[in-house]
């Protein structure tokens, strides 16, 4: 049996374009070349159709019901209000929303009465403003918003912040704590119940994720050590544990973050353990 395909909107410019596409790729699924303009994908094989959209524009769509999921950022998920909520954090994208000024206009949120505030997320920030009742005018601007003090169309700017580069440069500094930390997310409209393509996706992603933030690790112990050297690799479920032919030692195999990767190395090797062998995971199912 046929069903409708399943309708995936993936970011088709900006930062988030490149690791979206890339991401749905190592998932398995077709994608357009490098440099394709294609708005429309379909990959009968999976049972889904891809559209490549503004990511501004993702929410909105998946909102509507038109489109099933849809990958955006979380700043702009909230910015454009639609009825759209978080399925799974994709690991990339990462930014946070923040003020800037120049040095000495405010020293905090609470210093923004009667001063005005450029940005293109005006709808998160009034909602921000809102419920903090900090009587400050929004301006809404398309992009490159620190330049709206230069030129005096602002007093202060609410923009995405990665490095800070783009502040300094304007001679801005950030003021307050930040209004949100953000990152790429897979959003969805309806809590109800998921058509198999989208908990296929669910799934994929989530390898994917997995795939990327650990590795396998097999090293041999001696049996009388295997306890302290489970502790340090616990694995997912439990580490696999195997019986060597030498007499007394044991092979072990366990799943780590990757980012703790060396310094179990290390302890692993202060417990006995030789032979620590360490390899990506290519794709898996959790
Ligand atoms: N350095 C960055 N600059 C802008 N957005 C970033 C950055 N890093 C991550 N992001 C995230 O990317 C999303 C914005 O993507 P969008 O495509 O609208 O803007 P962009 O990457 O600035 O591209 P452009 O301004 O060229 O249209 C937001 O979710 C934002 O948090
Ligand atoms: O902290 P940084 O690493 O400097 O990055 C943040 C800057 O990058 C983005 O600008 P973009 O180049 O997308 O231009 P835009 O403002 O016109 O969207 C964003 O709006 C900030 O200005
Ligand atoms: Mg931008």
């Amino acid at each position: 049996m046929t069903t409708t395909p399943v309708r995936i909107a993936v970011p088709n410019k900006g930062s988030l374009a490149g690791p979206s596409t890339e991401m749905m790729r190592e998932a398995g699924y077709r994608q357009r070349g490098s440099g394709a303009r294609d708005l429309v994908l379909r990959d009968p094989d999976n049972n889904v159709e891809f559209f490549y959209l503004r990511p501004r524009d993702i929410a909105v769509y998946v909102g509507s019901g038109k489109v099933d999921v849809g990958i955006t950022g979380r700043d702009l998920l909230l910015d454009s209000g639609a009825s759209a909520h978080e399925l799974l954090s994709l690991g990339f994208g990462g930014s946070t929303f923040r003020f800037a000024a120049r040095p000495g206009t405010a020293a905090d949120v609470a210093d923004f009465a009667g001063l005005r505030v450029a940005t293109s997320y005006a709808g998160l920030l009034e909602t921000y403003f809102g419920e903090r009742g900090v009587d400050a005018s929004v301006i809404r601007l398309d992009g490159a918003v620190e330049t709206a003090v230069q030129l005096g169309v602002a007093d202060v700017i609410a923009d995405v912040v990665e490095t800070g580069t783009t502040l300094r440069q304007a001679g801005l500094e950030i003021v307050g704590e930040p209004i949100l930390h953000s990152e790429a997310v897979l959003i969805s409209r309806g809590d109800g119940e998921r058509p198999p393509a989208v908990e296929q996706l669910l799934r994929r992603l989530n390898g994917v994720l997995v795939a990327r933030g650990y590795v396998m690790m097999d090293y041999d112990i001696r049996a009388e050590r295997v306890e302290e050297a489970s502790a340090l690799t616990p694995g997912l479920e439990s580490p696999t544990v195997s019986p060597l032919h030498r007499e007394g030692w044991v092979a072990v195999r366990a799943m780590v973050p990757r980012a703790d990767a060396q310094r179990i190395m290390d302890d692993l090797w202060e417990l006995g353990a030789r032979a620590i062998l360490v390899t990506d995971i290519l794709a898996c199912r959790i």
